[in-house]
């Protein structure tokens, strides 16, 4: 039965796919800036992806650990709707971005094992939205887009008080399931729908957001 799953496509570089992900239905476009990812893009380069996007989807800025001097340089160029913090940003520094830049702030948070749940909390008091992601490997390049699922099972019968979004190896092949037990609405891919790392598929993009919203 069709369900009306909000999708994520993450790490966008080029406006043609821009548009695919769009027509294939994606809620939220993520532009990665981040020098060592295979997903990087300039403020320029993000300015001409985010004018290639039609009005109403949600064109988030995914940054890892960044200064207000970097905020202020993407936002400067880009229109940007959304910061997706993908660092270590502490709850404070969530609250502060929030307050200085008035966008909607979406804090990833890395689960590798029960453990890890316990910080959910500080950051749902604080961020607009929490990207609930897989943990990156210890010495990782990247501290996310690796392709790495978690245990879903952990998120099973739990509810948060903001909205949330699940990601972290999902792929059109396990994507229902991974929906069916996490009673996520919402979910996130990179590597998922890419033939390479950095390289995303229209085919992939399409494929992926029919088998979340299982059509
Ligand atoms: O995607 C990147 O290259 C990246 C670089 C630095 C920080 C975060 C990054 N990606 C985070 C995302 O939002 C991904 O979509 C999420 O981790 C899921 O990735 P994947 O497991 O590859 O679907």
């Amino acid at each position: 039965m069709a369900q009306d799953i909000r999708v994520k496509i993450c790490g966008l570089t080029r406006p043609d796919h821009i548009e695919a992900a769009a027509r294939a239905g994606a809620a939220y476009l993520g532009l990665v800036f981040f020098e060592r990812s295979p997903r990087n893009v300039s403020p320029a380069e993000a300015r001409d992806l985010c004018l290639a996007a039609p009005p109403g989807l949600v064109k988030v800025a995914l940054t890892v650990d960044a200064d207000d001097a970097a905020l202020d340089a993407i936002l400067a160029q880009a229109p940007i709707d959304m910061l997706q913090l993908h660092g270590h940003e502490a709850p404070e520094r969530v609250a502060a971005v929030r307050r200085r830049y008035g966008l909607p702030v979406m804090k990833a948070v890395g689960i590798a094992d029960a453990g890890d749940l316990g910080q959910l909390d500080a950051y749902m008091a604080v961020a607009d939205q929490v990207l609930i992601d897989a943990k990156p490997p210890r010495h990782s390049e990247l501290p996310g887009g690796n392709g790495l699922t978690f245990d879903w099972r952990l998120l099973t019968g739990r509810r948060w008080p903001r909205p949330w979004m699940l990601a972290g190896g999902l792929t059109a092949a396990n994507v229902a399931e991974a929906v069916r037990l996490t009673g996520a609405g919402q979910v996130d891919v990179s590597s998922g729908v890419e033939r390479a790392p950095g390289k995303k598929d229209e085919q992939m993009i399409a494929r992926f957001i029919s088998a979340a919203q299982g059509e």
